[in-house]
């Protein structure tokens, strides 16, 4: 297995006009390896993953996704992007979607086809997609979304609120599904405001106030903080950082 990690983020500062929204933060994410970042909301998430994607430029420090500096379209390729918001077309059929989104990826429509049974089966949505996704609620247009992430048999996953609108079951059976793309090599990355998600990680990276409060494997920081619970890590760090910077 290559040994360069897949995503490589060193003292990253990135902000809007006049105002910083991440300050010093380090992530490394190892071929095969689940990272899930948490963050109360505004706290900077999205923000992180478009500086990966090279959506934003750096204002400090630097990003390589699978050892290139990003923005790179070649390697945009190799990623599979969720974003927060669905972009979908609302128009065509959830079939239509993964066809038309196949055909960016330069998929062929038999690729697409071969593809599209195996996708559509992660997020269990088979039998509703020859539906217009307008007809589809909040967290079906979610799992078309992931499902068509994961068109392309991508290095990279990076996945923004992922589990959103979508039942525990479907959660586990997801689950399984991105261990066994992890343990397949696949790196994936992902934000999260849920907590069985977060134990489902290789990796945490906390983020609250644009800082890295906590950042380790899920057992290794239970540990750390003396405590039972992924939420109870994050307000410890949390209050660790309040008296630090102060609290206003
Ligand atoms: N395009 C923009 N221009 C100016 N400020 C922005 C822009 N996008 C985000 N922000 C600000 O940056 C901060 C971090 O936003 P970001 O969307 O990264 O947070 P988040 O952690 O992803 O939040 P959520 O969990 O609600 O999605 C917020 O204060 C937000 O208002």
């Amino acid at each position: 297995m290559n040994l360069v990690p897949a995503i490589e983020v060193d003292g990253l500062e990135q902000g809007y006009g006049k105002t910083i929204v991440l300050k010093k933060i380090d992530l490394t994410v190892k071929r095969g390896q689940i990272l899930a970042l948490i963050g109360p909301s505004g706290s900077g998430k999205s923000t992180l993953i478009k500086s990966i994607m090279g959506m934003l430029l750096p204002r400090k420090g630097s990003v390589k996704v699978l050892d290139t500096n990003m923005p790179n379209r070649l390697v945009l390729g190799k990623i599979g992007f969720m974003a927060q918001n669905d972009a979908l077309y609302q128009e065509l059929t959830g079939k239509e979607n993964l066809q038309f989104f196949g055909s960016l990826l330069d998929l062929s429509k038999s690729e697409v086809q071969d593809q599209m049974d195996y996708v559509a089966s992660i997020v269990n949505l088979g039998p509703q997609l020859n539906k217009f996704v307008k007809d589809y609620s909040g967290g079906m247009k979610r799992r078309l979304s992931l499902a068509i992430s994961l068109l392309g048999n991508p290095d990279l996953l990076i996945l923004d609120e992922p589990t959103v609108g979508i039942d525990p079951e479907l959660r586990d059976h997801i689950w399984d599904e991105l261990h066994k793309l992890a343990n397949g090599g696949c790196s994936i990355l992902l934000t999260t405001h849920v907590m069985e998600d977060a134990e489902q990680a290789d990796q945490l990276l906390m983020i609250r106030r644009g800082e890295t409060i906590a950042q380790g494997a899920p057992q290794q920081l239970l540990e750390q903080y003396k405590v039972d619970e992924i939420e109870d890590v994050f307000i410890a760090a949390g209050r660790d950082q309040d008296a630090r910077l102060g609290s206003d």
